[in-house]
């Protein structure tokens, strides 16, 4: 699903934000990514959708060398993952649906399966009653349901996550974290980095520890493992 070997990742001022990370994530793999601020969490992501490219080293994702793409092949890269970010990044202007609707209407899809399945998404994420809604209209933890809604909504193979939690209180955490979860279990993967050592804790998933760029802990089941 996502295999990457002997990938580094240096910017342009010379920071080498990871270093030699070879790791594998299988289909319907649930993956936290953990570290301490600075470690390279971030990037890590932004290496599986093509945000980032490598220095050096090879990454698959569903098939496909992120590495090597022409830039024409990355809208058909993401339209097989769901991106979720910290930010929710909804558009202000349309409403619930319609920012649903946009992930399927820029692949054109039919308009009939397209209403189908946003109410479909909605349903799951529990926002049904809310797609005339606008974002700002929303709680943050209504708008991160939203942003996931959209993320999903192309029934993507995998659904990678940077700090959805990080804006949101426990609980409303905890209703995101329930959506990943169920999402998850219905057979996509989730790749999610976070600094929430509850919902870590709590969850009892496959942890990826990174530090100063490099994995220090691939664990099953794991646990955050650091004090903040
Ligand atoms: N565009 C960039 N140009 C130069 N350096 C960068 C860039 N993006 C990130 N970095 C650096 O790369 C390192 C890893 O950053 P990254 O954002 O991946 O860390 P992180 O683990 O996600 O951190 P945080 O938990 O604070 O979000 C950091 O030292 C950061 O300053």
């Amino acid at each position: 699903m996502i295999y990457m070997s002997e990938v580094s990742k240096i910017y342009s001022n010379g920071l080498v934000a990871l270093a030699d990370i070879t790791v594998e994530i299988a289909s319907g793999d649930f993956v936290f990514i953990v570290g301490p601020s600075g470690a390279g969490k971030s990037t890590f992501i932004k290496l599986i959708f093509r945000e980032e490219l490598p220095s050096s080293g090879k990454i698959v994702v569903n098939g496909r060398n992120v590495a090597n793409m022409s830039p024409g092949d990355v809208p058909y890269l993401r339209r097989n993952l769901g991106i979720v970010f910290q930010d929710f990044r909804l558009l202000p202007n349309k409403t619930v649906y319609d920012n649903v609707a946009f992930a399927m209407r820029v692949v054109e899809a039919p308009r009939r399966e397209i209403q189908k399945r946003v109410y479909n998404v909605l349903e799951l994420v529990g926002l049904r009653h809310k797609v005339r809604t606008y974002p700002a209209e929303l709680s943050g933890g209504e708008q991160q349901r939203v942003a996931i809604a959209r993320a999903i909504v192309n029934n993507p193979a995998v659904v990678i996550a940077d700090e959805p939690t990080g804006n949101l209180d426990p609980d409303t955490s905890w209703e995101i974290m329930k959506v990943l979860d169920s999402i998850n279990k219905a057979g996509t993967t989730v790749v999610m980095a976070t600094h929430d050592k509850t919902v870590v804790d709590g969850m009892r998933k496959r942890v990826l520890a990174i530090e100063k760029g490099r994995i220090v802990r691939d664990q099953q089941k794991g646990v955050y493992g650091y004090e903040d």
